[in-house]
């Protein structure tokens, strides 16, 4: 599967109240390509319940499924996993979800990051963040230019995250994202016919001329 597109990433706060599957499902029918499952919390029951529903959805949407955080989850389901770096090891990784799982890397603004999770077996590396983020707004700041050097060095996908919206999106797109990573500008919707429209129209932005 060709990874490049929208990458939707879930949020319990926006998500709260019953939101999370039909909002995820939105953004599917919109053309999201990867959903990231990406909750804090410590109710294993829950996540493991919320994990499975959206396996099925990402199915049937031709979309893959990633969890944030737990390498056990991912393995437990057969779905992809993004790790940080602070989030275990992602050669021990690989070896626990086989060749063929997605496993993406957190390298910040950092080249050397993105060696090493090249060299440790990663499928895509994640760069970020690009702009003011509402959802993390401490996370250390990275530049257009990192994207076109990341370019040359990688001949991985790379997602770009951190306060993407319609409006940015496409100047990272321009200098090389493969795909976008969008919490708020997608799941702050005020429903899920929202939260669809906003998605095409980040879909439409990878369409080729
Ligand atoms: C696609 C993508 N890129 C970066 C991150 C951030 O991962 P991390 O630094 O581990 O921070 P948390 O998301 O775990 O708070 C991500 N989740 N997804
Ligand atoms: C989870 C996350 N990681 C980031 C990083 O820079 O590594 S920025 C971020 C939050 C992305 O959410 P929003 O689209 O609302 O800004
Ligand atoms: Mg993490």
């Amino acid at each position: 599967m060709k990874l490049r597109g929208l990458y939707a990433i879930t949020d319990s706060q926006l998500l709260a109240g019953g939101k999370l599957l039909p909002y995820v499902e939105a953004a599917l029918k919109g053309g999201a390509r990867l959903l990231q499952y990406r909750d804090k919390s410590s109710d294993d029951a829950r996540r493991l319940r919320e994990a499975e529903a959206l396996r099925e959805l990402c199915a049937r949407h031709g979309a893959q499924l990633i969890i944030n955080d737990d390498a056990e989850l991912a393995a437990r389901l057969g779905v992809g996993l993004h790790l940080g770096q602070g989030d275990g090891s992602l050669a021990a990784a690989r070896a626990l979800l086989g060749r063929k799982a997605i496993i993406g890397a957190t390298c910040h603004a950092r080249l050397d990051l993105a060696e090493q999770a090249i060299r440790e077996g990663a499928s895509y590396v994640a760069f970020g963040r690009f702009f003011d983020s509402n959802t993390k707004p401490g996370a250390p700041a990275a530049s257009l230019e990192l994207l076109a050097q990341a370019r040359q060095l990688a001949g991985l996908p790379i997602v770009a995250i951190g306060g993407v919206t319609l409006d940015n999106a496409p100047s990272l797109i321009a200098h090389g994202a493969s795909l976008v990573a969008v919490i708020h500008a997608l799941f702050s919707a005020e429903n899920a016919a929202e939260v669809e429209r906003r998605a095409h129209a980040f879909s439409a932005l990878f369409a080729t001329p």
